[in-house]
């Protein structure tokens, strides 16, 4: 299989159909209405099931800037884990559960939905820590544990943090189950957006081009063959491609060199006092000074980071960082999202870029994400340009 693989497999056309949410497209915008119910098995089967997979799982196991800032955050803080109670949210192969013991923890909550529980139990037992970690398999909305916890880890971040909406069952977590003054591995989390130049743009234009023209060959060859007009069928194939090859966002590795100008935190989250409504519908402006002259703006680029700080209260010795921002050394499995821009534009060295940006959960798939961007160019010499729409969809 190819690498790097997508952190959870996603069909590629059409998009998922899982009605879990109810936001509703409005002309260009997208808007944000009450969460529907999510229907559990629909999920199960869109999302749970690649993480059932070891080959999956060895993904992140072998993303390397994951697995030192996680192993740094526990065994560089021990104290928090030293006969502490704590429960790993998403455990997969058990890793992280397996370190909070290794750390002193006297007893370790191992959820895990999947099947994968199977092989996290055995690992867990092989590593001699049975008498510490318990393995629970189940969702963790419907789980009963015993007792609260003094510690909640979890590795739930998605591409650009939220996809996935694996958070929603951390805060779960934590509200149900987390001590008062409790402290939860990572802290922080914070998203990024930056400018950035890509030959991705071209080629994404040229594939939807030839997709095009394949299309319109195959539509005079069911005429001329077999009598069949299918020009009825030209837009809403021009639509679906314009959406899989133009409007989807790509998981990218960029180089630093490809961030033409500056970054903006779009988002700060306390994973100890945030809400699922504060992160359901973000909605944030921003402006991006062009550090580059004589280039081409092809789009923008999102990541994150998480911070291990430990709480006010009960602060880490040892903070650790996670980033995932572009990196010629340490990239990661996450990558970045890069919402391409077609046609790109023509940028110089001082150039301001005001952006409006707005993302919501897909209304076919909570789990997945639809963004706009509007972006207005002025250009150090004081020439404004009109405003840029632009609409994306991370699946
Ligand atoms: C990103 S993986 C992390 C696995 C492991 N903790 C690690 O760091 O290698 C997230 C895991 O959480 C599980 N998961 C996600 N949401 C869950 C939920 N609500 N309840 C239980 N498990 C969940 C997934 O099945 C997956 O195995």
């Amino acid at each position: 299989m190819p690498l790097p693989p997508p952190r959870i497999s996603k069909s590629r056309r059409p998009s998922s159909p899982s009605p879990t949410t109810s936001p509703v497209a409005n002309g260009n915008h997208f808007m944000a209405e009450l969460p529907a119910p999510v229907n559990k098995d629909v999920d199960f089967a869109n999302y749970f099931c690649t993480y059932a997979h070891l080959y999956y799982q060895k993904v992140m196991l072998t993303d390397p800037v994951r697995m030192e800032a996680y192993y740094n955050a526990v065994f560089k803080n021990p104290y928090h884990f030293r006969n502490k109670v704590v429960l790993d949210v998403g455990t997969g192969t058990g890793i992280l559960a397996i370190w909070c013991a290794q750390a002193g923890a006297k007893k370790v909550y191992a959820v895990e939905a999947t099947k994968m529980s199977d092989h996290a139990r055995d690992l867990v037992k092989a590593n001699n820590v049975d008498d510490v970690v318990e393995v629970i398999e189940g969702s963790m909305e419907d789980v009963l544990l015993p007792e609260k916890v003094d510690v909640i880890i979890s590795e739930w971040m998605g591409h650009f943090l939220l996809r996935e909406s694996m958070f929603d069952s951390v805060i779960c977590a934590r509200d149900r189950w987390l001590k008062p003054g409790g402290v939860m591995y990572p802290s922080h989390a914070r998203m990024w957006i930056g400018p950035i130049r890509s030959g991705l743009c071209e080629q994404k234009w040229n594939e939807f081009e030839n997709a095009m023209s394949d299309w319109h060959c195959f539509a005079n060859n069911m005429e001329s063959q077999y009598g069949v007009n299918m020009n009825v069928l030209t837009k809403p194939y021009l639509e679906e491609n314009e959406k899989y090859y133009l409007k989807t966002s790509l998981w990218n590795n960029i180089n630093p060199s490809q961030v033409i100008g500056t970054s903006a935190v779009i988002k700060e989250i306390d994973c100890l006092t945030a809400t699922v409504d504060e992160i359901r519908e973000l909605h944030v402006k921003f402006s991006l000074r062009i550090k580059q002259d004589r280039t081409r703006l092809s789009g923008f680029a999102g990541w994150f980071d998480v911070h291990f700080r430990g709480s006010t209260q009960n602060p880490a010795k040892n903070e650790v960082v996670l980033t995932t921002a572009p990196s010629e050394d340490n990239p990661t499995h996450w990558g970045q999202q890069a919402f391409l821009l077609h046609p790109s534009v023509r940028v110089n060295e001082g150039d301001e870029l005001a952006v409006s940006f707005l993302m919501v959960r897909s209304k076919h798939n909570h789990r997945l994400m639809d963004v706009e961007f509007t972006s207005e160019l002025q250009q150090s010499s004081g020439q404004r340009h009109l405003p840029v729409f632009s609409k994306f969809y991370i699946e």
